[in-house]
């Protein structure tokens, strides 16, 4: 444990409820009303009342990744486009950001991307069945720095043992962060977590893999000296 993480905090089983996020939403613009309209439908996953069926879904059996707070959307998108032989589902509860992914996506006609519009943990929870995700990926997650606020980060013990859950024996969780305390919060909280080992050996960080896309605001970070950290865990038990 390193020193700046306040391991009582670390330790300490949160209740499942805790949201991580802040719900916020503004006007849509003309290209997420369009995609909302349009491309809605197609992208939207109904989720109540049944699991995730790759096959129904997609109409094929690929490796499946999951992003968690898309945001956006645009990296997503390039992901997507860039690997057609994988499947991608983002999960993201911002009206605004589910709109703009339609548009992205609808625009370039994705056939290998669906989204979902809900909290990413009662989704994971109820929605996938176990071992069916190949890998799970969480980019620039709020940081929530106040101490106070740590409770609320998505990287938590009993978030890390749903994920393994859901993921394939062998499925790797990638998390990427330009903040550096939530950057070592991670990296304890996954060594101290059962059933994971890191990639890059006990206490590494990652060099960014090629397939995650070089976002604006993290080459506007890099450009005035902030760090990204990548963290890389695959499942082995
Ligand atoms: C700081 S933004 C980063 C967005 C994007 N990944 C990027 O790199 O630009 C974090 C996003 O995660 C979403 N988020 C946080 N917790 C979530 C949860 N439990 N389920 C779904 N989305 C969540 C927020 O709504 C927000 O859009």
């Amino acid at each position: 444990m390193t020193d700046s993480i306040d391991s009582a905090i670390v330790k300490k089983e949160y209740p499942r409820r805790i949201m991580t996020f802040m719900r916020r939403s503004s006007a849509y613009t003309a290209s997420q009303q369009k995609g909302i309209d349009d491309y809605g439908t197609y992208y939207l996953l109904e989720t109540e009342a049944r699991q995730f069926d790759q096959q129904q879904v997609f109409g094929r059996h690929a490796p499946l990744t999951v992003e968690i707070g898309f945001g956006m959307g645009f990296s997503l998108v390039e992901m997507a486009l860039a690997a057609p032989e994988r499947d991608f589902i983002g999960i993201e509860i911002h009206p605004n950001g589910l709109a703009q992914i339609c548009y992205e996506a609808g625009e370039r006609q994705l056939k290998n991307l669906r989204i979902i519009d809900g909290d990413a943990l009662l989704m994971l929870e109820h929605y996938f069945t176990d071992a069916s995700i190949d890998t799970v990926q969480l980019y620039f997650a709020d940081p929530w720095p106040k101490k106070k606020h740590h409770k609320r980060r998505f990287v938590q013990l009993h978030h890390m043992q749903l994920i393994r859950q859901k993921l394939k024996l062998g499925g790797v969780f990638h998390a990427a962060t330009d903040w550096e305390h939530y950057a070592l919060w991670m990296l304890d909280i996954l060594e101290a977590s059962e059933g994971y080992t890191n990639m890059m050996g006990k206490g590494q960080f990652s060099p960014r893999p090629d397939y995650r896309p070089l976002t604006k605001f993290e080459m506007r970070g890099q450009n005035l000296g902030h760090g990204v950290w990548d963290v890389l865990f695959h499942k082995t038990a």
